[in-house]
């Protein structure tokens, strides 16, 4: 496929998962076609069967895990490659819940590679093609844990910063290309994420926990509006501008070339 089939595609990893799913249909319905990507086939495949049936858009599966270097590679090859793919969706996520000290180095292993390193790999496959053509979309699902940790979820906390800093990073040098990088910072929100954690949510006081239509919903009103960030549960937007500027504030008044007087030697 190329542009002259005038396709849109969106590819969406974690199309399966609990915010995937309606994340997906949710683009089906705005014109996209669609690369789901995930573990299982059958599992795909039985989203893929009723995205068309609601939606009658062309939707294709990749079953690949991505923290196999072999398999990631043939994404990241087709990503590069077909120009028909106009938006990349990162919801791929794991995380575990464990003191730093008991965690698995395999857990960690798993957590770096999908959440870090096929991320990026996937964000690099898009961008120079999306930068050449003047236009495309990435999206990268963070979370509220990237800005404020929540001890246990240690290493994915980290990978979430990730998320946050190399999104910016993007933002920086592509926005002026008319590329968007979003990203979605979203709440906890009742899935199946919780599971595969070993955490539950409902462990978590009711009200401080979303549901994954409200959160979708959300998160697509926040791409038809073409927003770099899109904060679902934060009311107070004037909140998150104060954010960012005490961030510029922090680096204006570290760079400056000279010791803070409290570490000059008496
Ligand atoms: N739920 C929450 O409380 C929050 C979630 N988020 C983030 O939102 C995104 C979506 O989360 P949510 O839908 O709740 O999570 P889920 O656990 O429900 O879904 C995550 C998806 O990631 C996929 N995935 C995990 N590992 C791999 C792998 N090695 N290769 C391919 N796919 C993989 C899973 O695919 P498979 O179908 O193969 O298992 C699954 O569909 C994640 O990035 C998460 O970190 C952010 C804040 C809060
Ligand atoms: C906000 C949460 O607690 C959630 N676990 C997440 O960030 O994925």
């Amino acid at each position: 496929m190329n542009q002259a089939n005038n396709r849109n595609i969106a590819v969406v990893t974690g199309a399966a998962g609990g915010v995937g799913k309606a994340y997906s249909l949710g683009l089906a319905r705005r014109g996209y076609d669609l690369l789901l990507v995930g573990r299982t086939q059958a599992t795909l495949q039985t989203l893929a069967d009723e995205i068309v049936a609601a939606t009658g858009r062309s939707v294709e599966i990749a079953a690949l895990d991505l923290a196999d270097a072999a398999q990631l590679a043939q994404l990241v090859q087709r990503l590069g490659a077909d120009s028909s793919i106009t938006l990349l969706a990162n919801l791929a996520g794991v995380a575990q819940f464990s003191p730093f000290t008991q965690i698995s180095g395999g857990k960690i292993a798993q957590t770096i590679a999908v959440n870090i390193s096929a991320f990026t790999q996937l964000c690099h496959a898009v961008a120079p093609r999306f930068a050449a053509a003047g236009k495309g979309t990435i999206v990268n699902f963070a979370s509220v844990l990237a800005f404020r940790p929540w001890a246990e979820f240690n290493v994915y906390n980290a990978s979430k910063a990730y998320v946050v800093a190399l999104s910016q990073s993007l933002q920086a040098e592509l926005q002026e290309k008319g590329v968007l990088v979003q990203v979605v910072a979203p709440p906890a929100t009742a899935t199946p994420f919780w599971l595969q954690a070993g955490f539950s949510h409902e462990n978590l006081p009711a009200k401080a926990v979303m549901k994954a239509d409200d959160l979708v919903a959300a998160a697509l009103i926040g791409l038809d509006k073409g927003e770099q960030w899109v904060l679902p549960s934060l009311s107070d937007s004037a909140v998150w501008d104060a954010f960012q500027d005490s961030r510029v504030n922090l680096v204006k008044g570290m760079m400056n070339g000279t010791v803070a007087e409290r570490y000059i030697a008496a």
